[in-house]
């Protein structure tokens, strides 16, 4: 099977009530450890390469890796350019391969985010690529940008419905309170589930996306102190309201801080029961086969996506 486009995996998730994974990934090992995670569990799924992942592995590295996770695994992949910042990016991987982009113009003005996105729609569309768009900012740091008043970065629900309606996207990235990276909250965890509820509702048989939606999963922030590392105060979104938005209409749900800290956590365990290794592949074993692990719990818990191939 060649790669696939996000249309039918999120036609099925949304009437399945169900989310798919879109992991991020950077090299080898990050790929085979969610593809074989993937396999054993019989999952849709999306890799997803950011600009500076592309810049790091180079897109023909990260395009021929995946090209054999396909052929390795026969699952249906989809591969998808996260935070696209411009149309020449986009152009880029949709030149290049790659099945689905995203356009990131949320930090542009309403009308130059719906011109920008339509621009890539047009384009994309033309050479069967599906588009995510983004509309509301999500909390926190993101682009190097600290926004401060978060519910005014949150998505209107009106702007949602003419955005989508005037740019022709095949999905949207909604900001309801997540945000990217291991500190996502200083007190109690929240979400605006009833922002996500009207927007839903709004849009009927659409499917939403959620970023910055690691859990931050504490086993592996404690195996990183304990082993040297110093992560202080990280929180991220607890797993039972990604199930809960899974079941509300967001389709996608993007995870890379997750995968961070698992391999992190098991390379410091490594080298630190092993201060004599300095073969790669004593501690990239381990790594990889603990980002596939938590992939599993992640298609089986929080995505609820086993078996729907
Ligand atoms: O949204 C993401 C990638 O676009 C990743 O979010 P996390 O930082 O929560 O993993
Ligand atoms: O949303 C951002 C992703 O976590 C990718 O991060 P990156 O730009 O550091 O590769
Ligand atoms: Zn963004
Ligand atoms: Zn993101």
């Amino acid at each position: 099977m060649p790669l696939v486009t996000s249309k039918e995996m999120f036609k099925k998730a949304y009437e399945g009530k169900y989310a798919i994974g879109a992991f991020n990934v950077n090299n080898m090992e990050i790929i085979q450890g969610i593809v074989d995670a993937a396999k054993e569990e019989q999952a849709p799924l999306i890799l997803q390469v950011s600009a500076g992942a592309r810049k790091y592995a180079k897109h023909i590295y990260l395009m021929k890796l995946v090209e054999a996770a396909v052929e390795d695994s026969g699952l249906p992949i989809c591969l998808h350019l996260d935070h696209g910042e411009d149309f020449e990016i986009c152009k880029a991987c949709i030149d290049g391969g790659f099945t689905s982009v995203m356009i990131d113009g949320s930090k542009l003005p309403f009308e130059e985010n719906i011109a920008l996105t339509k621009k890539v729609v047009d384009y994309a569309h033309e050479r069967g690529v599906t588009v995510e768009g983004e509309l509301g900012r999500l909390a926190g740091v993101e682009d190097a940008v600290k926004v401060s008043e978060r519910e005014a970065t949150y998505t209107d629900p009106d702007q949602a419905v003419e955005f989508v309606e005037r740019t022709g996207v095949d999905s949207l990235a909604i900001a309801i309170g997540t945000s990217h990276g291991a500190y996502k909250f200083k007190g109690e965890p929240t979400l605006d589930f009833e922002r996500l509820e009207k927007i839903s509702k709004m849009l009927p048989g659409f499917p939403l996306v959620l970023h910055g939606a690691s859990s931050v999963l504490p086993e592996f922030v404690a195996k990183c102190n304990q082993y040297g590392g110093k992560i202080q105060g990280a929180q991220g979104v607890p797993e039972e309201m990604l199930l809960k938005a899974g079941q509300m209409g967001v389709c996608k749900i993007n995870i890379d801080t997750d995968l961070r800290l698992a391999m992190t956590a098991s390379i410091r365990e490594h080298l630190a029961l092993h201060p004599g290794d300095f073969d790669p592949r004593q501690y990239l074993k381990p790594a990889r086969e603990a980002i596939k692990n938590m992939v599993k719990h992640k298609i089986r818990n929080v995505l609820n996506c086993s078996g729907r191939l």
